[in-house]
């Protein structure tokens, strides 16, 4: 009886003693970071919340707590820092050796392999040298007539869904843009998402983009072993079969035409595009001196699937947004495509020149990326131990670099919750206190891409269109924003009560899939 007691008592505490004692050096190391007080076994796992809501509420509250400054969580034997001030950003994107990505990027493993976003060391190394010319300047700009194309049939589509009073979800209708654009420009082909919405390979996007966030913040899920036992995992293999599927075929394709030096323009072949496509660069390009194989190519080529249209339908639908609830500079802007483009010719599209010369919207899309970054956060694990200002951060650490934090810091940003583009002439924010698309050696290699499709398709939007203000007690009278984000606890309560029904940030910038859209109204200009 007693020797079955003691067993009964005595193995847990010793398996948790156990468990401890292998975590002794690095909670000795991070204890010298402030942070919240964490129980054995479990950490701070039971303080963080369930949904994004909660867990970004919960890191808001700490953030405010540690003085605005970095702080440390566990999540059971994981060991995490929230970066949020830029001395340390500076310290992380500058290193050239602390580029290994958090095990949160493992999600997307399976549909994009290690392609460039995901892979480490030389590997990646080898394959950022190799993609960068993809990116170079007379490239952009046929890029840029491919965006303005789509751009253009999304105007059509808009007026049909806006037609009077509607009320329309518009981050709905922006993915399929984006979409349609990415798919274009990365692959060549054009599969017509704006109006084949419901084809199995759009849905396939649409769908692996959601099981990737809803499973980051899904402790079960997130378990490769555990999903597999999940009701919806038949389902994700579906549709991670239809997007392998739908890419491979797409390379095949493209191979054999160039075997047959069967060009991009030849008629009678599907390739739609007369330009050239990322893949093709990809075709013309080596690594240790041989051309890429399926596997490589598939990677690289599903990673800008992926990197190049999520990312963007969120630059344009916050800056969509933002323009409805700020109408004041709405009217600057509609001034600015007016002095641009002449009064009379608002219909066509916009130079790549134009686009450069309005200054206006570059400040309007800087300032709606400080308060909804596309991307809020990105995550490093540390492979050896690193002395980061002065404090050694232990090897197996993952710091998560809180880049939407960075907005809302008004040691940076002065009266952060103020919506005023004007701020970015005035008050010049250091390299590493802004970095919606990263900063470093591994910093976004899309960002002119993402930048010139946003004021593409915005600046068209504001062209033909007058975003109405919200029907909600929300549209901004004093310019600030409505978002309880980066409020200290007492007045996100105030706010909370009008707020709770629709927070942009709370339920798309967060990226799982909104829970009540991004509805707007708009009014046909023309
Ligand atoms: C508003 C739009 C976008 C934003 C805010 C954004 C932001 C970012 C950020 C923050 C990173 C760093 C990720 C990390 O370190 O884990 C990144 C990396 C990357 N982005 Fe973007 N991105 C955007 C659009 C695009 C587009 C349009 C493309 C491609 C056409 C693209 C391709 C990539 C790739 C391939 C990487 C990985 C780079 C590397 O590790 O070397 N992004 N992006």
């Amino acid at each position: 009886m007693w020797v079955v007691l003691c067993i009964l008592v005595g193995l847990p505490l010793l398996l948790v003693a156990y468990f401890e004692l292998g975590l002794m050096r690095r909670k000795r190391m991070l204890n010298k970071f402030q942070g919240p007080r964490m129980l054995p076994v479990v950490g701070n796992a039971h303080q963080m919340g369930k949904t994004p809501t909660e867990i970004l509420n919960r890191f808001f509250g700490w953030w405010h707590e540690y003085g605005k400054g970095n702080f440390r969580y566990w999540i059971g034997s994981y060991s995490n820092i929230l970066i949020t001030c830029p001395k340390y950003m500076e310290f992380i994107l500058s290193s050239q050796t602390l580029i290994s990505k958090a095990d949160s990027y493992d999600l997307m493993h399976a549909w994009l392999g290690l392609g460039l976003l995901t892979s480490t060391g030389s590997k990646w190394h080898k394959r950022r040298k190799m993609i960068t010319p993809a990116f170079h300047f007379n490239i952009l700009q046929d890029f840029h007539e491919v965006m303005n194309e789509n751009s253009s049939k999304f105007i059509d589509q808009l007026r049909k869904v806006a037609d009077g009073d509607n009320i329309f979800d518009f981050q709905e209708e922006a993915h399929y843009l984006t979409l349609d654009v990415i798919c274009d420009t990365a692959m060549g082909v054009s599969i017509n998402a704006m109006e084949n919405r419901s084809s199995s390979v759009v849905q396939a996007f649409k769908d692996m983009c959601y099981i990737i966030k809803m499973r980051a913040f899904n402790p079960w899920k997130r378990n490769e072993k555990l999903f597999r036992w999940a009701s919806d995992y038949p389902a994700y293999k579906r549709t991670l079969k239809t997007l392998q599927d739908f890419t491979n075929e797409i390379i095949e394709k493209r191979i054999e035409a160039r075997n047959l030096n069967n060009t991009p323009e030849s008629p009678g072949t599907e390739f739609v595009r007369k330009k050239m496509a990322f893949l093709d660069t990809l075709l013309s390009s080596k690594i240790d001196g041989r051309p890429l194989t399926s596997q490589e190519l598939y990677e690289e080529v599903s990673t800008f699937m992926f990197e190049g249209h999520d990312t963007t339908t969120s630059g344009v639908g916050f800056a969509v947004y933002l323009l409805s609830r700020h109408q004041d500079e709405q009217a600057k802007l509609f001034k600015e495509q007016c002095d641009i483009m002449g009064e009379s010719s608002l219909c066509r599209d916009a130079t790549f020149q134009e686009i450069s010369q309005m200054k206006y919207l570059d400040l309007f899309i800087k300032e709606a990326q400080r308060l909804y970054p596309s991307v809020p956060f990105i995550g490093r694990f540390t492979e050896k131990d690193y002395v980061i200002d002065g404090e050694v951060v232990p090897k197996g650490t993952t710091l998560n670099l809180g880049i939407l934090f960075l907005g809302y810091n008004d040691r940076v940003f002065k009266d952060p919750h103020k919506f005023r583009p004007e701020r970015f002439e005035e008050e010049k924010p250091g390299p590493f206190e802004y970095v919606p698309f990263s900063a470093g050696p591994r910093n976004c290699i899309g960002q002119k891409f993402a930048l010139l499709e946003i004021k593409t398709v915005v600046s068209k939007i504001i062209r033909n269109f007058e975003v109405l203000p919200a029907l909600d007690e929300l549209a901004s009278k004093d310019g600030y924003v409505a978002t309880t984000v980066g409020l200290p606890a007492a007045e996100k309560a105030k706010k909370d009560a009008l707020i709770h029904k629709y927070d942009p940030i709370l339920s798309a910038a967060m990226t799982l899939k909104s829970e009540n859209g991004l509805f707007l109204r708009m009014k046909s200009r023309l």
